[in-house]
């Protein structure tokens, strides 16, 4: 099968995935993201975790991952180094956040946009297809508006994909609207800044309106869909079918580690079943996605919101080699098939039941890098 798309991963908080989700986004970020982050600035640490972290990710099938590191050049360099070794395809950004931070994990103005342009050249000089810097500011709150057009401009400047979040939860719109008085709506923060551009990801998008909606249309802004990340952190159900009804460009997040999961596989049932909770307040013939949409919406919807469509995501002939050996009948292995499932069955249970035992063999552009 096609390799696997995450457009959405925080590489750095790979290291509390699947604890501290007690907490509603706004008081997770000040009491476990920003003290986490923070210890980056430690480039042992920082080797330690981005290490397990790629290793896990891919050995999950994920053969393209757009990632957030930290606000630190030294480690989020390490990560491209760590990325480049393993072979797989990534976006990789340098967190920025001059605002409404801690003391402890900030940065001025100035530092933010000379350490961002550092780490853009550095990247850009290592001239590996595999992988690019993506502009990355953390959300609206954490950035001034100087900083923001300044990295709209910089994206502009060195044609670079832009990654953030948006609307992924009612208080932080509530936020916003306080924060940004001068703004239509929390999309209108992004788009004065020249951040909403076809290169564009925004992770979550669960309370955007429709003209919200129109307007990444006609952007061509891209959405991650991090359903595993919604239900975890109890910020609200995302309607994949709106989203796609309105021809916005659709993609799956793990978010880890908003989302407790490191595997696309579990975005794509999460998603599923979001889905189906959604469909039980809706018209009768309002259709859940089905695992089709979903399976797609993990390979080439995320590698259209990523802007590599032409490279991967699906078998299309002229694209890259970014494939899975997938064996459903592993010895010992989570899924059992039997004489009367059909191919379609045994898809399924794959997606449904299956996990990286199942998963053989992982080859990033043609070369096998697991
Ligand atoms: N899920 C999630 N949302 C955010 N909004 C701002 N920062 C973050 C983050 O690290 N994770």
């Amino acid at each position: 099968m096609p390799g696997l798309i995450d457009t959405h991963i925080h590489a750095s908080q790979y290291v509390y995935t699947g604890t501290a989700m007690e907490l509603h986004l706004l008081d997770w970020l000040k009491n476990y993201t920003y003290p986490i982050e923070a210890n980056f600035e430690d480039l042992k640490f920082a080797e330690d975790v981005y290490q397990k972290a790629v290793k896990r990710v891919l050995k999950n099938g994920t053969t393209t991952a757009c990632y957030f590191a930290t606000i630190h050049v030294d480690a989020t360099l390490k990560l491209c180094d760590i990325v480049e070794n393993a072979g797989q395809r990534a976006y990789i950004g340098k967190v920025n956040m001059d605002a409404y931070s801690p003391h402890y994990y900030v940065e001025t103005t100035q530092e933010s946009k000379e350490e961002t342009e550092k780490f853009v050249t550095k990247i850009l000089k290592k001239n590996n297809p595999l992988i690019k810097p993506v502009i990355t500011p953390r959300f609206a709150p954490n950035c001034t508006l100087e900083l923001s057009k300044y990295l709209g401009h910089l994206a502009k400047q060195y044609d670079l994909p832009i990654q953030s979040h948006i609307s992924e939860t009612t208080d932080e719109v509530e936020w916003v609207k306080e924060l940004f008085p001068g703004s239509k709506h929390y999309a209108d923060v992004y788009d004065q800044c020249n951040l909403l551009t076809d290169k564009t990801v925004m992770a979550h998008g669960v309370y955007l309106s429709d003209e919200e909606l129109k307007l990444f249309k006609s952007t061509g802004t891209g959405i991650s869909h991090c359903p595993n990340s919604n239900l975890s952190l109890r910020s609200g159900m995302m309607d994949a079918r709106r989203v796609l009804d309105m021809g916005v460009k659709l993609g799956l997040g793990t978010d880890v580690s908003g989302g407790y999961h490191p595997s696309m596989l579990d975005a794509i049932r999460t998603a599923v079943q979001v889905s189906n909770v959604i469909s039980l307040d809706m018209h009768t013939d309002y259709k859940s996605l089905s695992h089709r949409e979903a399976f797609k919406l993990a390979t080439l919807g995320g590698s259209e919101v990523l802007g590599l469509s032409d490279k991967t995501g699906n078998f299309e002939v002229g694209k890259e080699f970014d494939a899975l050996l997938v064996d459903t009948t592993v010895v010992e292995g989570p899924v059992d098939i039997f004489k009367r499932d059909s191919t379609d069955d045994i898809i399924q249970k794959f997606l449904f039941l299956g996990d990286d035992r199942n998963i053989q063999e992982v080859y990033v552009a043609g070369k096998q890098v697991l």
